[in-house]
């Protein structure tokens, strides 16, 4: 019989960062909510969630890093918009930032979670803000509490 390791959905104890951009702050207003609603609907504490605004999605990894290492978050939560202009700045964001937000949690060990939503339109983007296709926020809040409850087992 095999040994399972898995992470519990109880973010009871676990303390989380959470970076979100106020570009589209429409949208990313929402993911944040969602996020915060969720960690206090899984028993975190209110005193153990700091959020962090930064001006865009490409300033997430950087104050995502700042965070992972200062060793006060069992998790980091990265939240943005992207949305897709009239010219290629769109894939230049996102690249960077999925891959920014990628390297923050293998070079640190700190689950470092994306719940940047990158999307061609206003629309797509507002569905998957609390409507249509739920929210990313809530999303990745969810996956943070399962990583950072995870890697205290392991
Ligand atoms: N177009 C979007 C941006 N652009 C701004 C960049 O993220 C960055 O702040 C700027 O290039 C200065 O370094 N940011 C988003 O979050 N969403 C967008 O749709
Ligand atoms: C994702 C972006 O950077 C984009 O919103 C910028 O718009 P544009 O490509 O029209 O300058």
């Amino acid at each position: 019989m095999a040994k399972i390791i898995e992470g519990h959905l109880s973010a009871k104890g676990l303390r989380f960062a959470i970076v979100v951009a106020r570009f589209n702050e429409f949208i990313t207003s929402k993911l944040l909510s969602g996020a915060i609603d969720t960690l206090n609907r899984h028993d975190a504490s209110q005193d153990d969630v700091t959020v962090a605004w930064v001006p865009g999605a490409f300033e997430i990894p950087l104050v995502a890093k700042k965070m992972a290492q200062s060793d006060k978050y069992d998790a980091v939560i990265c939240l943005g918009a992207v949305i897709r202009g009239s010219t290629t700045h769109y894939d230049y964001v996102c690249n960077e930032v999925s891959k920014g937000v990628a390297a923050v949690g293998l070079s640190t060990g700190v689950p470092t979670i994306f719940g940047v939503v990158t999307t061609e339109n206003i629309e797509q983007a507002i569905e998957r803000a609390g409507t249509k296709v739920g929210n990313k926020g809530t999303d990745a809040a969810m996956s943070a509490i399962e990583m950072a409850d995870l890697l205290r087992k392991i």
